[in-house]
């Protein structure tokens, strides 16, 4: 069974090599921006789905131009991680801004938010070639599909105007759910957390690997 793993994150590509799983990557660029009024559940759902989706999508194209089939069946792993607050319902993705950034830590400070990280597991497989048409460029179908959502409580220090200057020149927020690297700098903001750490840095791995055994 193929692993590819549909994520420009480092921090997902890391923590998948961590398990000692042998995969390949493809980057996927989908527009992430929430509906309005998007619960964090439908969003998160959403994105995983859709990713899965564009991933497909590039595979096809491959397998249009590229003789080599695929060995089968492969499995594409999608992934998508938020912050969510303690109303339930505001989704905090990667900040576009510092202004942004400041908004979003000003929630988080001294109190408990929670990360939500989806996980989409896909297997395709090669259409059976259309006897009639021998000449049919052969298509990847999606044979199942299983997603996962998991959640960690995170608590943050009271946040001051400085510490905020500070982090955001530091560049690590920028590309990260919340504003925030648990697993860098930002784990000077963490006074706990109560759930799986690695779900907070962008691949909840026992659950992940669970969920590929499940699909094997
Ligand atoms: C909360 C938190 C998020 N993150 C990262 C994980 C994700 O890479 C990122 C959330 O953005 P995502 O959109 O989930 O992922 P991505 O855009 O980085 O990669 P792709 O969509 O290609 O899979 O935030 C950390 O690295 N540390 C943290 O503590």
């Amino acid at each position: 069974m193929d692993i590819i793993l549909a994520s420009s994150s480092p921090r997902r590509r890391e923590l998948l090599a961590s398990a000692q799983l042998d995969f390949s990557t493809l980057n996927v660029d989908i527009d992430e921006t929430p509906y309005d009024n998007e619960s964090p559940k439908d969003y998160i759902e959403r994105m995983v789905a859709t990713k899965a989706k564009a991933a497909i999508q590039q595979l096809n194209d491959l397998l249009q131009t590229n003789k080599d089939n695929f060995s089968e069946p492969l499995i594409v792993l999608t992934s998508d991680t938020i912050g969510v607050l303690p109303d339930g319902r505001t989704v905090l993705v990667k900040p576009m801004d510092r202004e942004h950034a400041y908004s979003m830590w000003q929630q988080m400070s001294d109190s408990v938010h929670e990360v939500w990280t989806a996980v989409q597991a896909t297997q395709v497989a090669l259409r059976p070639k259309l006897a009639q048409t021998p000449n049919h460029k052969q298509t990847l179908q999606v044979v199942k599909q299983q997603q996962i959502t998991e959640r960690t409580e995170v608590t943050f220090i009271p946040l001051t105007a400085a510490m905020m200057s500070d982090y955001w020149d530091s560049g690590e927020p920028a590309d990260k759910a919340g504003g925030y690297g648990i697993q860098g700098l930002g784990a000077a903001w963490v006074s706990r957390i109560n759930g799986s750490y690695t779900n907070v840095v962008g691949l909840p791995l026992a659950q992940t690997v669970a969920l590929i055994k499940e699909m094997r």
